[in-house]
């Protein structure tokens, strides 16, 4: 099958948080051979654009016949551009098939200038060679108006699709301006760099893997979004931190988790059994959410079992503990539940976050483990490494460990059980 390769074309942000390095963590966590170009080396961070300089044409020139030379290209993302590269992808444009994305970043979150009217002139027939162009609104009335007051519609033979982006995305195409599709997002509350160049790779590299369009938009967002929740903070502000979460990655989780469990003499399992679950991104429902359809159940012998399979909807108590947690930080999607021990608690208060319910403040006619979940975050002002109760009316006292994924989860399971050892 022929290897599909991406090549992504772009400016250099030293702190990876846009541009080519940005693009390339994208591709690679979906799967997709990064190949890069950089058209110029753009000196910045979180607080401001420092500087742009502009490599040669004659070194971008012998960056694409080195790629073109060794490489089958099926899909050319563009970033921060100038003439030059332009010049260049519309000359190999018309040698090679490969279907153009073309992010058009005019300027910098932080209102650096990358594109002046000559440039944008030249963009007009980037565009016009391009399969789809991803906007933000903002960039999206400056290219039309743009359009309209030089009356260049006669320099647009084709109809790329465009898609404008925000927290919902509206897909139109060029000459159509009629929305096809509104993408609908989920707005989570910080300013992070490079979720433009993240998005629009993203999308690119889900076509590059043979995903039509509909698709690759709908699961860019899916990835912008993790690398929204997952920002790398700096000290002016966030950096995108290209995360894709999904049913496959959320079940490797697990599994790997479970293996992890296995290496150790694990024996803090309550009576009902301990389970352990991880959730999609800012799960909807427990159907959202993986877990074993049985139990980490106690061997009377010594050691414990782990019976069923892992599978999504397997567990509606421990995904009402990830459904209410997420509330309160997007990052938690995984917990699991272990024996109480009295003294333990207090052996785990130097290592861990703490926060606790009780059941019998609980009001009528509510979900447990909802309720208790929320009084416990609420006190704590976050979501705690532990989560525990000390039980009544029958219900077993309960510590509950979360984090962001199982296996964070397992691997501070197997620190509670060595401190639990050795009180
Ligand atoms: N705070 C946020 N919460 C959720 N999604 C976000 C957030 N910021 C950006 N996004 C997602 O990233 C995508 C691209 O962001 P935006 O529309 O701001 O493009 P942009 O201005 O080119 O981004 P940037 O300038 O940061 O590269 C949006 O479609 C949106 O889905
Ligand atoms: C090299 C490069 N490419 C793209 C952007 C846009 O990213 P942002 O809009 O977050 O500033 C950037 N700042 N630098």
């Amino acid at each position: 099958m022929k290897k599909h390769n991406i090549l992504i074309i772009g400016g250099y942000d030293p702190t990876g948080g846009a541009g080519v390095i940005a693009d390339a963590k994208t591709a690679k966590i979906l799967g997709v051979n990064p190949l890069t170009i950089t058209t110029s080396i753009i000196p910045q961070n979180n607080r401001a654009v420092y500087d742009k300089m502009d490599i040669p044409k004659k070194i971008i020139e012998e960056q694409l016949e080195a790629i073109f030379e060794d490489f089958d290209v099926s899909v050319v993302k563009t970033g921060v551009l100038n003439k030059d590269a332009i010049d260049l992808i519309l000359k190999y444009k018309r040698h090679y098939d490969f279907k153009i994305v073309c992010d058009p970043v005019l300027k910098s979150t932080t209102n650096y200038k990358f594109v002046d009217e000559d440039l944008l002139r030249r963009y007009i027939d980037l565009f016009n060679e391009s399969y789809l162009i991803t906007p933000n609104e903002e960039e999206f009335n400056t290219i039309i108006n743009f359009i309209e007051k030089n009356n260049l519609w006669g320099n647009i033979d084709k109809n790329p699709y465009i898609l404008i982006t925000g927290i919902d995305d509206k897909l139109t195409t060029l000459k159509d301006k009629g929305i096809i599709e509104t993408i609908k997002g989920k707005k989570i509350d910080k300013e992070v760099h490079g979720t433009g160049c993240v998005f629009s790779s993203a999308i690119a590299s889900f076509l590059c893997k043979g995903e039509g369009l509909r698709e690759a938009i709908k699961k860019g967002k899916d990835v912008v979004l993790a690398s929204v929740i997952y920002a790398t903070k700096t000290k002016y502000n966030y950096n995108s931190n290209p995360t894709y979460i999904n049913k496959e990655k959320v079940i490797k989780n697990l599994s790997y988790a479970l293996y992890l469990l296995k290496k150790i003499e694990f024996s803090l399992i309550p009576e009902v059994g301990s389970n352990i679950a991880e959730s999609l991104l800012l799960p909807n429902s427990f159907k959202d959410v993986a877990a074993l359809t049985g139990r980490i159940i106690k061997n009377k012998l010594g050691g414990f079992y782990i019976v069923g399979d892992v599978e999504f909807g397997a567990s509606e108590h421990i995904a009402k503990i990830i459904l209410t947690a997420k509330n309160y930080n997007p990052q938690i999607r995984a917990c699991m539940n272990i024996r109480y021990e009295e003294d333990l608690i207090d052996a785990l208060s130097e290592k861990f976050s703490i926060s606790s319910f009780d059941r019998k403040l609980e009001p009528p006619n509510v979900s447990t483990m909802e309720w208790g979940t929320k009084y416990a975050c609420e006190k704590f002002g976050g979501v705690p490494d532990i989560i525990y109760d000390k039980g009544g009316d029958g219900k077993e006292p309960m510590i509950r460990v979360l984090g962001v994924n199982t296996i964070e989860v397992v691997k501070k399971v197997v620190e509670i059980q060595k401190i639990y050892d050795h009180i």
